[in-house]
């Protein structure tokens, strides 16, 4: 008799916030320990030349400590040459500061994914793996020496040696090592959703004979390690674009202070014939090449090409913490620029499975018939819906009257809606979609039932699915699927509407179920009696109009569709193949997490543009800033709006501004800008308001102070 536990009991949404459980609690002080160490480990120029803004401050920074060793190094310089070691040291100092809190901002938001990383690891030990060879032995192997196709048992308390799925035997297993969840989680063969198991977890009861699904070192621990540990970050299509942004607006300035010495000199013999040769000659100190390095790197996007890398990395933390894994930076930032979310109806906008409730008999047929026959065709019916028919059978006390060794099951398809057992005596049971059995009653020449609609009506007013049930060209009554809409998601379809995201529900379920529970659930749009060609048709024509589509999705039929959908988000209890063809795994298996997952992936995006806003808004200020006092040093005093000390104060306050405005923004890069549910539209000009205002207004502040406490007459 086929067990009546369902191994997938809703695990009810944890809420959005509050799911952070899998993330075991940060040490924060070890992780700003080994980020400092890192911070240097990163001025290696193999890692910064990837940074072309940042790689210009190294090679800026090279130059100044060449001109402190000596300051003739570039021709002579008229000034007294201490002083001018001196602050070609201070500026060197400073821009050797500047990279490494570059490199600070980066090595702490990778600071969380290596501790995860490494707590994953002590997960992955190599164990001895019980492998069964072709003869039925079996031999002692190390789980490295496991291949794809190799078929291994496993009793109870040892660790599973690799991916795999079940095969034979039913048993418990922990998987806290990989979802943080303590409750053990029933797996056993045949059903798409249970059967699949993750290398580290640990069997705690009976015997399993697991089918590898993964070579060595492919795992999915395997991969989640090097994904938290940013090992295979690739710049995402938006990032690279930035990067190449910033490296032309890095050209830009660089030519701009290249010409800036023959630009200088001819000012200077101007200033010769008028100011004479005094004010000429401090203006070509101002124009030394220390300064002319210091104005360069004060002007380059230093401020977001120094967080840039920082705000991806914290993007992918951030899903890490929901307990989601993201295969790329790409993905995350896609949730961001959804258009239309896909959802199925049932277990994602309802609570886990839909349960038998009720049997409803027909045509003057007894309730006890309707049972029985439900019992028979379900007996090999191994989906939740299934088992929860057997169960209800079973309370109403009906028992088999047919040798169950000599049936044959006929498994449910989404194709045929039906699902059913042959009997030993050629009898055909079947239950299914109510359009299905009327079909199958049809063709035998059988006739439907009158009051059927009614009961049909009923249970889908009800938003509940009903089955019909017959035996050859007879319906014996209609079951009763119950359904419930998870509470609180109307407040999220809410929302997700005023970030412009439009929700569609998809589900085989016919129009009435289907529409009852849209609207209870308050999605905008709904698809009902969808096939499997159907659901990736709805994101292929949704595609088409541009949008991006993000689904989600558990079974091997969901796998195309997830493939297809430009965020698809896989339940980690569903199948291997479910979860290749998507780009995000849940691991707490909760498909209403794609919501929190928009909302994200919309606050990289924000916090992206918000950062390069007021980065590139400061540096315009700085040039504002500074350039007029260069050459009101050389006496041109209306030129010095800000009344700054003189050229070398002015430069080395904008270059000390610069350097303690990327630490400054570290928390807001890591943790991300104030998100509110809005539109792109609304979001950007928010944003380009207070980021852009603020960058300009900020420099002019900080480098005045700055240049009041600094000692520089
Ligand atoms: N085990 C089953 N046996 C027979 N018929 C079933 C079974 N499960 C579902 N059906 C019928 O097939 C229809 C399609 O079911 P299916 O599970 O494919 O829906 P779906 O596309 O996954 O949508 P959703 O899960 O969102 O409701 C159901 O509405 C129901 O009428
Ligand atoms: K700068
Ligand atoms: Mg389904």
């Amino acid at each position: 008799m086929p067990t009546t536990t369902n191994p997938h009991s809703p695990r009810v949404p944890s809420g959005t916030r509050d799911s952070r459980k899998h993330t075991p609690k940060a040490d924060m002080r070890g992780i700003y320990q080994r980020a400092i160490r890192e911070s240097f480990v990163k001025l290696d120029p193999r890692i910064t030349v990837k940074n072309p803004v940042m790689f210009v401050v190294w090679v800026g920074t090279i130059v100044t400590f060449l001109v402190t060793l000596n300051p003739n190094l570039f021709g002579t310089i008229q000034a007294n040459i201490n002083q001018q070691r001196l602050l070609n040291g201070l500026i060197t100092f400073i821009l050797f500061f500047t990279l490494v809190f570059a490199n600070f901002a980066e090595a702490v938001a990778e600071g969380r994914g290596k501790a995860q990383a490494d707590s994953l690891r002590t997960t992955r030990s190599d164990t001895i793996a019980n492998k069964i060879l072709p003869d039925g032995s079996i031999e002692k192997v190390n789980s490295t020496e496991l291949r794809r196709g190799d078929l291994v048992k496993v009793i109870a308390n040892n660790l599973i040696p690799a991916d795999g799925e079940v095969i034979k035997g039913i048993g418990s297993v922990d998987e806290s090592a990989i979802t943080g969840e303590s409750a053990p989680v029933l797996k056993q063969p045949g059903t798409d959703i249970a059967s699949s198991v993750t290398g580290g977890t640990r069997l705690l009861s009976d015997e399993l004979t697991i089918k590898i699904t993964a070579d060595p070192g492919q795992g999915f621990i395997d991969r989640m390690i090097s994904l938290v540990e940013g090992a295979e970050r690739t710049k995402t299509p938006n990032e690279i674009a930035l990067t190449v942004l910033l490296a032309v607006l890095t050209q830009v300035f660089l030519i701009v202070v290249a010409t800036m010495p023959p630009f200088v000199s001819y000012i200077a013999n101007f200033i010769t014939t008028v100011f004479g040769a005094e004010a000429a000659n401090s203006l070509r100190a101002g124009a030394s090449v220390a300064i002319l390095i210091s104005l360069l790197v004060a002007l380059i996007p230093t401020t977001i090409g120094g967080l840039l890398s920082a705000i991806g990395i914290a993007g992918m933390d951030r899903v890490a913490q929901f307990n989601v894994i993201a295969t790329s930076g790409r993905a995350v930032e896609a949730c961001g620029d959804i258009n239309t979310l896909v959802l199925d109806k049932t277990g994602t906008i309802t609570l886990g499975n839909r349960m038998a409730d009720e049997f409803i008999p027909l045509n003057n047929h007894s309730l006890e018939d309707v049972a029985r026959v439900s019992l028979a065709a379900s007996l090999f019916d191994d989906t939740p819906e299934g088992k929860s028919i057997v169960a209800l059978a079973e309370k109403s006390q009906v028992g088999i009257d047919f040798n169950t060794e000599k049936a044959e099951g006929v498994e449910f398809s989404a194709k045929t809606r039906m699902s059913g057992t042959n009997l030993p005596d050629g009898k055909q049971v079947r239950k299914g979609a109510v359009d299905a059995i009327k079909g199958f009653v049809r063709s035998r020449g059988g006739y439907v039932p009158d009051d059927i609609d009614a009961a049909y009506e009923r249970v889908s007013r009800l938003g509940g699915t009903p089955l019909a049930v017959c035996q050859d060209e007879k319906i014996y009554g209609v079951i009763y699927l119950k359904d419930i809409v998870k509470p609180g998601l109307r407040e999220r379809f809410d929302q997700l509407r005023r970030m412009g995201v439009r929700t569609v529900m998809l589900t085989g379920d016919n129009r009435i179920t289907a529409s009852v529970i849209a609207q209870e659930a308050g999605v905008d749009d709904f698809i009902a009696e969808a096939t499997p060609e159907d659901k990736i048709e709805v994101i292929r024509s949704e595609q088409a109009q541009g949008k991006l589509v993000a689904m989600t999705g558990d079974g091997t039929n969901d796998a195309p569709a997830l493939a297809q959908a430009n965020v698809g988000l896989a339940m980690n209890s569903g199948t291997q193949a479910a979860k290749e063809a998507a780009n995000m795994v849940d691991l707490d298996s909760d498909p209403t997490k794609l919501i929190d997952l928009v909302t994200i992936g919309k606050q990289l995006l924000i916090t992206r543009g918000a950062l390069t806003t007021f980065s590139i808004a400061n540096d315009i200020a700085k040039y504002f800033a500074i350039i007029p006092t260069i050459f009101a040093a050389a006496g041109i005093g209306a030129l010095n709006i800000m009344a700054l000390k003189s050229a070398q104060s002015a430069i080395v306050s904008a270059l000390i501004y610069n350097a303690l405005i990327i630490p400054a923004l570290i928390p807001l890069a890591l943790k991300g800008v104030k998100f509110l549910p809005l539109s792109a539209d609304q979001l950007l000009r928010r944003n380009i308001f207070i980021y852009g205002i603020g960058g300009i207004i900020a420099p002019f502040i900080a480098i005045k102070l700055i240049d009041i406490i600094l000692p520089f007459s």
